[in-house]
C-alpha cells in the first residue's frame, strides 16, 4: 500500500508549489492512473514517490517503508520507468539490460535467463544483440520497461510509458503491465491517453495545479459528471479547455 500524507514540492527558485499538500492512498495490486494537463504535477509526484527528488514537506510510505528509514529495501521494492529513455544508445538491448539487472544485484545464469524471458514476452528476442540506437521508439519503450522490472518490484511507477509509440507496441506494453498486475504488482502510471487510462486503470486521480481535484473508478467518475460519456469529458469539464502552455 502507498500512503501519501500532505506531500508538497517547491522547486528551487520556483514561485509556486508544483505539488501541494497532496493526500492519497493506493491499495496493493491496484492499477492507479495519475491524469492531468501539462504542468499539473504528475511527474513531480512520481519522482518524489520514486525517491528521485526530495519532497519539500509531507511524507509517504510504500508497503510500510520510508526513504529515510529503509532506503535500500525501498529501492528493491519499487521499479521506475521514467519518461525519458534511460538506456545507453551504443550498447545492445542485452548489454543494457545486463547492466541494469546487475545494479539490482542480479547476475549469472539467473540474470541471463530473466533478460531472455522478458525480451521474448515483449517481442524483442530477435533484437537482443542489436544496438539501442537502431531501435524504434516503441522498441526503446519496451526495453525501458524491462530494465525496470528485472528485479521483480512489488510497486511499479511509470511516467507516460506509452507516449510516442505505435498502437502495436502500446498494446504489448499494456498487456504486459496487466500480466504483472495479475501476478501481484501495484502499478501507478501517468498518461495523457485518457481512453487507455479508462480501460486500464482500476482508479484514477485527476490532478491540476499540484493537487487532486477528483479521484475514483473511471466508470463512477463518468457517471458522476452530468453529460460525460467518457473520461475525456470528465477531464475537460473539470480542468477546462484553456491551453496550458508554459515556458
Ligand atoms: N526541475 C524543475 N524546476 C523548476 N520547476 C519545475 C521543474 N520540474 C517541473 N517544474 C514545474 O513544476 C510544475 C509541474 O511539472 P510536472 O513536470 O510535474 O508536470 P506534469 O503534470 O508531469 O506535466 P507533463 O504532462 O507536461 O509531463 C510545472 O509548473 C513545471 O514547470
Amino acid at each position: 500500500m502507498i500512503e501519501i500524507c500532505n506531500l508538497s514540492k517547491k522547486y528551487k527558485g520556483a514561485e509556486n508549489l508544483s505539488v501541494k499538500e497532496l493526500n492519497l492512498t493506493v491499495n496493493n495490486q491496484e492499477i492507479f492512473g495519475l491524469l492531468g494537463p501539462n504542468g499539473a504535477g504528475k511527474t513531480t509526484l512520481i519522482a518524489m514517490l520514486s525517491s528521485l527528488i526530495q519532497p519539500t514537506s509531507g511524507s509517504f510510505s510504500i508497503n510500510g517503508l520510508t526513504f529515510q528509514q529503509h532506503k535500500n529495501k525501498l529501492k528493491q521494492t519499487i521499479g521506475i520507468v521514467p519518461q525519458e529513455y534511460a538506456l545507453y544508445p551504443t550498447l545492445t538491448a542485452y548489454e543494457n539490460l545486463h547492466y541494469f539487472g546487475s545494479m539490482y544485484g542480479l547476475h549469472g545464469e539467473h540474470l541471463k535467463s530473466l533478460i531472455h524471458t522478458h525480451l521474448e514476452h515483449l517481442g524483442l528476442a530477435k533484437f537482443a544483440n542489436k544496438r539501442i540506437n537502431t531501435f524504434s521508439g516503441g522498441m526503446k519503450r519496451r526495453v525501458n520497461l524491462i530494465a525496470s522490472i528485472l528485479h521483480d518490484p512489488k510497486v511499479l511507477f511509470l511516467d507516460e510509458p506509452t507516449v510516442g509509440v505505435d498502437v502495436q507496441s502500446k498494446n504489448v506494453i499494456i498487456e504486459h503491465l496487466k500480466e504483472l498486475n495479475n501476478d501481484g504488482t501495484t502499478i501507478i502510471y501517468t498518461s495523457h491517453h485518457l481512453n487507455e487510462a479508462e480501460a486500464f486503470c482500476h482508479r484514477v486521480a485527476i490532478i491540476d495545479h499540484g493537487n487532486i481535484i477528483v479521484k475514483g473508478e473511471p466508470k463512477a467518475l463518468i457517471a458522476s459528471q452530468e453529460g460525460a460519456h467518457n473520461l475525456e469529458d470528465v477531464f475537460l469539464q473539470l480542468t477546462g479547455k484553456a491551453l496550458r502552455d508554459h515556458a
